[in-house]
């Protein structure tokens, strides 16, 4: 196993609950071992002097008593392993998830959801299974073989029978290494074909909507089909080898059983050895059938979690991209004043800066505002003010801390931010809105609902705020949804305020009287607005205009408007098109 961390840890936190339900499995299939035994003794009494009423309630008895141990013991032994199988799964699963917390955007933009929840389902599951159905069957079977091998040498079986029956089994070892690799090897082909075939349906359901409007169902169905066909082509190679595998191990148990009555039974035949020992000799041999078979079992669910476990300890040892330096200390409460100074950023593999030696300064209580063309870098300035992708050392200040000496949590809890398509739960709306206090009075998030101008709309569903959204809020329209998102980021109330192209859906009187919300909620406090309408934010203290990752004016409205450049083009062509749609009204 290459890095078995994972499963190792769990173990031996375990390791006393595990040893006692293998000590009653054990002690189970001892005692199970007695059977032939009580079997041989009883055909050698018939033999001797027929059979007779006290040799039937003895042997009865004891068979009876072997059937019961075995029963209680093995069933409490296999039932402390299930559940700690099933707790193995619990704990996992809330590792990862957590360990999905940590990781940053930049892992999520190159892996797809589906995949993260193919770890979740598949991989953690098939661990499971083989820890739970592994310990219990390797266990019954381990001890059952080494106990009817005791009993076979205990007994007056000829030793040299008993080895010429075993030659066959000497076989075992060479099967499992030959085997072994193959099978782990499919399986993880198998594991890695059905976490793509998570990412595609997980992406499928996710554009359901835009496939049924272009009209391209049988294009998709065609794309899902073939992650489908890879998973049976690789799940067919894996059965392959598997059932050969699992039929060669009790093929080699069969071969001793006909060894023990070819021979055996010519030896009885000679008087070398008692019929007895020829009855007890073919019942503890076929006895080892069943526990090879399970073997077999055990070791190809072992190689195929193996795989699993290989992908689950990988997936935990990925190192989050963003991640606080020792000795991080929280951002000073209310710090909202934004000194960036030389900032340049290239985002992981791009061969393009998305921004060059930025220089700016929002004074606390004051209000940013940010245009420029698509693909300018203005995103880019505010997810590296959040550390969703880290600065360069030194580059972008808060209250005179640097960023990246800061906690991720306090940073982030100082910073409201809300985007242009703002993802909504499928819970309520209260619940949407209200995100990041879930704990906040009713009064509060209506209060800013109706700062986001959502209010309304919100009342005229028949529950109002306890309306439960659909995926993505499927119920709302593009500029609803949006305004709840606003709404959350009223609700926060934080130090600075970040809207990126938040006002872009609706129209322009709720954006005015959205913005005049803003202005009188926010005096002194800190706000910047991306936005590519000049409107939202004409009224700011300072404008810059972005242009392929530079600031190419700022100044504020009124002085942009002044200069020859950017702000003064866009604004003859908004103020035009605001004409031209008036003349048409
Ligand atoms: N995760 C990413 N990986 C690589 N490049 C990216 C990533 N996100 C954005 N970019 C690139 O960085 C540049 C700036 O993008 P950014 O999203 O900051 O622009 P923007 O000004 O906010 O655009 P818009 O107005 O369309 O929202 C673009 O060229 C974009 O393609």
């Amino acid at each position: 196993m290459q890095s078995p961390r994972l499963l190792l840890g769990y173990l031996k936190a375990n390791w006393y609950i595990y040893a006692c339900a293998i000590l009653a499995i054990t002690v189970a299939n001892v005692v199970q071992s007695l059977y032939p035994r009580v079997l041989g003794d009883f055909t050698d009494t018939l033999q001797a002097g027929g059979i007779t009423r006290s040799a039937i309630i003895d042997s009865s008895r004891k068979l009876f008593l072997i059937g019961i141990t075995f029963g209680v013991l093995a069933g409490i032994g296999q039932y402390v392993v299930m559940r700690l199988g099933r707790r193995f799964e619990f704990v996992t699963r809330q590792k990862l998830f957590a360990h999905f917390t940590r990781l940053s955007e930049n892992y999520y933009s190159k892996n797809g959801v589906g995949k993260m929840l193919s770890y979740v389902m598949n991989d953690v599951t098939s661990v499971r299974e083989s820890i739970s159905m592994g310990i219990n069957q390797t266990t019954n079977a381990v001890i059952l073989i080494i106990s009817v091998m005791v009993m076979m040498s205990l007994s007056s079986i000829p030793v040299y029978l008993i080895l010429v029956c075993m030659i066959p089994l000497l076989a075992i070892p060479f099967v499992v290494v030959l085997f072994g690799p193959m099978i782990r090897n499919r399986s993880m082909k198998v594991q890695e074909s059905l976490a793509k075939m998570t990412e595609t349906a997980e992406e499928q359901f996710g554009g359901i909507r835009v496939t049924k409007k272009f009209a391209v169902e049988p294009i998709m169905r065609g794309r899902f089909g073939q992650t489908v066909d890879r998973i049976a082509d690789n799940q067919l190679r894996l059965v392959r080898m598997s059932s050969i595998f699992q039929a060669l191990l009790p093929f080699l148990g069969g071969l001793s059983l006909i060894i023990a009555i070819a021979f055996g039974g010519y030896l009885t035949i000679q008087g070398s050895i008692t019929i007895g020992h020829f009855v007890a000799l073919t019942l503890y041999l076929r006895m080892i059938v069943n526990p090879l078979q399970q073997i077999g079992n055990v070791i190809n669910t072992m190689q195929r979690s193996r795989a699993s476990l290989v992908r689950l300890n990988n997936m935990l040892s990925v190192q989050p991209d963003i991640r606080e330096i020792d000795g991080a200390k929280p951002l000073a409460s209310g710090a909202s004043d934004i000194h960036i100074r030389q900032l340049s950023f290239a985002y992981p593999g791009a061969d393009q800066q998305a921004l060059r030696n930025i220089d700016l300064t929002v004074a606390s209580g004051k209000t940013l505002g940010i245009i420029g063309k698509t693909g300018s870098g203005k995103t880019t300035l505010v997810k590296l003010l959040l550390r969703v992708y880290e600065p360069p050392e030194g580059t972008i200040r808060i209250g005179g801390d640097d960023v990246r000496s800061t906690t991720l949590a306090s940073l982030r809890s100082q910073i409201g931010y809300v985007p242009q398509d703002g993802f909504l739960f499928s819970t309520t709306i209260r619940d949407n809105i209200a995100f990041s206090n879930r704990g906040i009075s009713v009064e509060k998030v209506e209060h800013a609902a109706k700062q986001a101008q959502i209010y309304t709309n919100i009342m005229e569903f028949p529950e109002g705020f306890e309306t439960k959204l659909g995926e993505r809020g499927i119920t709302l329209s593009g500029g609803q949804r949006q305004r709840t998102s606003l709404a959350r980021g009223f609700l926060k109330d934080a130090p600075i305020l970040v809207l990126d192209d938040s006002v872009s859906a609706v129209d322009a009187v709720t954006e005015t009287d959205i913005i005049d919300n803003l202005r009188t909620s926010r005096r002194n406090k800190t706000t910047i607005i991306i936005a590519h309408r000049i409107s939202a934010i004409k009224h700011a203290d300072e404008i810059v205009v972005m242009d392929k990752g530079t600031i190419v004016q700022r100044g504020t409205h009124d002085q942009l408007l002044a200069q020859k450049g950017l702000y003064a083009s866009l604004y003859a062509i908004q103020e035009e098109g605001t004409r031209n749609a008036e003349g048409k009204a």
